[in-house]
């Protein structure tokens, strides 16, 4: 599908320089919303997936459905301090920040296939983050998945041994 006419950009925010693709827009077109979903589904029908992973907030929006679809179950993987149960946790640098990472301690099981899905692609630091938690926890990442692939920050470079899927790409 071509989704671009369906996400807004938002010039300088949130600080100068960033060009901003906001899916808010998309979210709340429930038709284009499933479309989008359907079609990551069908980017990793390939792939022999047990469960989605997927960051905070972003990445539930996309991971949570496309688990659903799939009949996989979803894990979290929350920005620090917000998950009850034993952890383990990792920090990253953003495009615009700094941040932490958690997992629970027992939210993969050893050996079990894993999807990371998330909204979009920056530098890399948060997707490479996350598969380095779930990595930790023994899960096999077999492949992550975006709707939005920002090319010229080069987030691929960090995730040199991993399929990447994205549904459109910008170049910054
Ligand atoms: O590739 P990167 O440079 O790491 O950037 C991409 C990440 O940045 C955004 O999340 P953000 O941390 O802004 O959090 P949010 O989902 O809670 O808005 C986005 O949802 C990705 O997770
Ligand atoms: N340019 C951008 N637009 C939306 N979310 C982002 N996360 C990191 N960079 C972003």
């Amino acid at each position: 599908m071509d989704l671009k006419p369906y996400i807004r950009v938002i010039p300088d925010f949130p600080q100068p320089g960033i060009s901003f693709k906001d899916i808010t827009t998309l979210l709340n077109d429930g038709e284009k919303y499933k479309e989008a979903i359907n079609a990551i589904k069908e980017m990793v029908s390939e792939l022999e997936i047990d469960v989605i992973a997927g960051p905070e907030a972003r990445g539930f929006v996309v991971g949570a459905p496309l688990a659903y679809a799939l009949g996989v179950g979803f894990v979290p993987i929350r920005k620090s301090g917000k998950l009850p149960y034993e952890t383990i946790e990792v920090g990253y640098d953003l495009e615009y920040g700094k941040d932490k990472l958690a997992m629970h301690k027992d939210a993969i099981k050893p050996g079990q296939n894993v999807l990371i899905a998330d909204d979009l692609l920056a530098t890399g630091g948060t997707i490479a983050t996350s598969v380095n938690l779930v990595r930790e926890l023994g899960g096999n990442v077999v492949g992550t998945a975006f709707l939005i692939e920002l090319s010229e920050l080069n987030g691929r470079a960090k995730l040199p041994d991993i399929n990447v899927f994205s549904l459109a790409k910008y170049d910054y």
